[in-house]
């Protein structure tokens, strides 16, 4: 099996990624949004499925991630949730859903674990500490994310990378620190340069996920379309494509549709037939 387990159905748990960081296996992590991406990344043998607010512009059609609501982000999660993945399930909060009160931040969370996630993942450093003291406090797994973090679009002045003057540098060693001293059980580090991601990873005994952070973090995530090339655009210049999704797809269709117009499908093979009793009755009815 993918996961190298005997145990087939065994579901891959925090200590687990834990423990494979620890031993030097390099970790992957993907997103899932609905049930056939779930199902897709899991044959795959991904250790980490992530139930992004990214499904905000690359499923709804919204131009960043800011609209993505807790109504959206369960929606999609139960469905990703019902396929009772191997890998790890994690939910992304979305903007606001953790910015305005630890009970309101408590009560996204454990709907979050309620719905099927081992844990949460929220974008931000030192000022969401009180936040994840208490989901922490309240069992609630958290992964933290820091560098690029999507939700700060406007206060970053757009997707730009992070880190690279030295005041910002030093203030991401320290937040990844206390993220660490507050429990987090793992970090997402995105949109960093390398050499600054590897002495986070190094000076840290929780794993990162990199995106865009360069190869020395103990693990990588892509989002699903972009790794498979179902998103319109090539994407950020940290994406790899393993597949031209959209163009097979879409040539897949385009088959598909010719098919149809010139009258080759369906056959034989995709239809049914009437009983040989029933069909004079039918041949010879009359309106
Ligand atoms: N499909 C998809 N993939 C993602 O990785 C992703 C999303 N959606 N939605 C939420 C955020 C947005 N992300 C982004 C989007 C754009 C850049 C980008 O254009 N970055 C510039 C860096 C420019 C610089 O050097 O500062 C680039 O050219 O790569 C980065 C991250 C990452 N997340
Ligand atoms: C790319 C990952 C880290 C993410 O936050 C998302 O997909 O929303
Ligand atoms: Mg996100």
């Amino acid at each position: 099996m993918s996961h190298q387990s005997p145990d087939a159905h065994a579901r891959v748990t925090i200590p687990q990624i834990q423990a494979w960081a620890h031993s030097g296996r390099r970790l992957v992590m993907t997103t899932a949004y609905d049930a056939p991406t779930a199902r897709i990344a899991d044959a795959a043998g991904v250790d980490m499925l992530l139930v992004g607010d990214s499904v905000g512009n690359v499923c709804l059609g919204f131009e960043n991630t800011l609209p993505v609501s807790m109504a959206m982000m369960n929606h999609h999660l139960e469905a990703v949730a019902r396929t009772r993945p191997t890998a790890l399930l994690l939910a992304d909060m979305p903007y606001l859903s953790f910015h305005l009160s630890v009970e309101d931040t408590l009560r996204n969370a454990g709907g979050f674990l309620q719905r099927g996630a081992a844990g949460v993942k929220l974008e931000g450093g030192a000022k969401r500490l009180p936040m994840i003291h208490a989901l922490i406090d309240a069992e609630i797994p958290v992964m933290g994310h820091l560098g690029l973090t999507p939700q700060s679009l406007n206060a970053m002045g757009g997707y730009k990378v992070q880190g690279r003057v030295k005041a910002d540098a030093i203030r991401m060693l320290e937040d990844a620190q206390r993220l660490q001293e507050a429990g987090c059980f793992s970090l997402v580090l995105e949109g960093i340069p390398a050499d600054l991601a590897a002495r986070i990873t190094e000076t840290l005994a929780i794993p990162t996920i990199g995106i865009g952070a360069g190869p020395h973090c103990s693990g990588q995530v892509l989002v699903f379309h972009d790794v498979l090339g179902l998103s319109p655009d090539p994407g950020p210049k940290f994406v790899r494509r393993y597949a031209q999704g959209f163009e097979d797809l879409r040539a897949a269709l385009a088959a598909w549709a010719e098919d149809v117009r010139a009258g080759g499908f369906p056959d034989a093979r995709e239809s049914y037939t009437l009983p040989e009793a029933v069909r004079p009755a039918v041949a010879q009815w009359n309106p």
